[in-house]
């Protein structure tokens, strides 16, 4: 099969679909790859050391003129001419925020697998995980440095001084995200607070943390409680393929802290804070009353060479069977890859994407 890279366009979007080490597994596999030049600079990766893999080098057209296209972000506007029949797209896609996107998958009839909702069966979702661990710890990091006074914070250092209390940091969800933004707070010093609906995750931190972590049931008396101690919240939950809830009204808002710092991790699906929307890398931040909202929905673009590796590692083997096998026999082979199936054929596959845009289903 031919397999095209071609290069992230987002805003600050530094990964890509894949590593010289990824193309090389791919190339003994007996496929051939085409990356679109300079595709790998955002991660350190030069052009020699694709051609080196074994790949060929070409424009973007290339890339996507390809048989399967491996990604990182959903494709923009301006890539939406390159959607076709009897293409496969294999990125990430969070269809439930994007509307536009998930008409043009399915009126060109692209077969589209979303990494997001590969499913194992215990229900975690292992092509989300890493960059939901990269941008979990990214989360606490941002927040401490917009809690700085220069960025608009209220001038708190996360973990204090001896004889001065640490910042108050609430995580609203302990999956993979919430747990790393956890770690990351834990390890800077902060006196946290972790919720979520699953008592069995928060048992895992309890058992973890030994008393370090507060850990709530979550609830609406819960959030607002735990919400309007705080100097950072970190929004990090996820149904996985809907929309986020919203969690964090405006009104809860106006009651914290002047000087509060928001970070929405959930950005990607819509958002956990009612005034939360998408921003970007070069401009990160914007104020909602008196406190900070972050939402940049592709927070590991910023940090390319860790998040290309770690993307790699996950999706390399699961990009190798859909390229050997074909996508239906891949997808009737391993019903996690299936679980990602989104479009297919003009029709939208995913059952939640579908329940969120009923009037797109043919
Ligand atoms: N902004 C960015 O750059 C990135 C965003 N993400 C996003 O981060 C979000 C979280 O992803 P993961 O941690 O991998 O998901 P996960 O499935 O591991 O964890 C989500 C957690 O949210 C909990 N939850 C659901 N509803 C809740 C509620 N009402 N209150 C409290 N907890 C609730 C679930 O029980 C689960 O433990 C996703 O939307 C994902 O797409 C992931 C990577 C990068
Ligand atoms: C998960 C995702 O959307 C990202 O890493 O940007
Ligand atoms: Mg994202």
């Amino acid at each position: 099969m031919l397999i095209g890279i071609p290069a992230e366009v987002k805003d600050n979007e530094r990964r890509v679909g894949a590593t010289p080490g990824g193309v090389r597994e791919l190339v003994a596999a007996g496929h051939e790859v085409v990356v679109e030049t300079g595709a790998g600079l955002g991660s350190a990766f030069a052009d020699d050391h694709y051609a080196l893999a074994g790949a060929r080098l070409g424009t973007a057209a290339d890339a996507w003129g390809a048989d399967m296209v491996i990604k990182v972000k959903e494709p923009v506007p301006a890539e939406y001419g390159y959607l076709r029949a009897g293409l496969l797209l294999f990125t990430y896609l969070h269809l439930a925020a994007n509307e536009p996107l998930t008409r043009a998958l399915a009126e060109s009839g692209t077969t589209a697998i979303a990494y997001e909702t590969v499913t194992l069966a215990d229900g975690s979702l292992p092509l989300l995980a890493p960059m939901s661990e990269v941008a979990g710890r990214m989360a606490t990091m941002v927040g401490a440095y917009h809690l700085m006074s220069p960025q608009g914070g209220r001038g708190v250092l996360l973990p204090g001084v001896p004889g001065v209390r640490p910042a108050t940091v609430t995580v609203i969800g302990a999956g993979v995200a919430g747990a790393n933004a956890v770690s990351q707070a834990v390890g800077m010093g902060a006196e946290v607070t972790v919720l979520d609906l699953s008592v069995p995750r928060l048992r895992h931190l309890d058992d973890l943390y030994g008393g370090r972590v507060r850990t709530v049931a979550s609830s609406a008396a819960a959030i607002e409680e735990a919400v309007t101690e705080s100097d950072l919240v970190i929004g990090a939950v996820l149904v996985t393929g809907a929309r986020a809830p919203r969690l964090v009204t405006r009104e809860l808002v106006s009651r914290m802290r002047a000087g509060a710092v928001l970070v929405d991790v959930a950005i990607d699906q819509g958002g956990c804070f009612e005034d939360s929307r998408p921003t970007t890398h070069a401009e990160p931040t914007y104020a909602v009353e008196q406190t900070t909202f972050y939402c940049v929905a592709n927070m590991p673009g910023a940090v390319g060479r860790t998040s290309t590796l770690a993307l790699t590692n996950a999706t390399l083997p699961y990009a190798v069977r859909l390229a050997s096998l074909g996508w239906e026999a891949a997808c009737a082979a391993d019903p996690a890859l299936a679980a990602g199936l989104a479009t297919t054929g003009g029709s939208i596959v995913h059952a939640e994407t579908a329940a969120t845009f009923p009037h797109l289903v043919g």
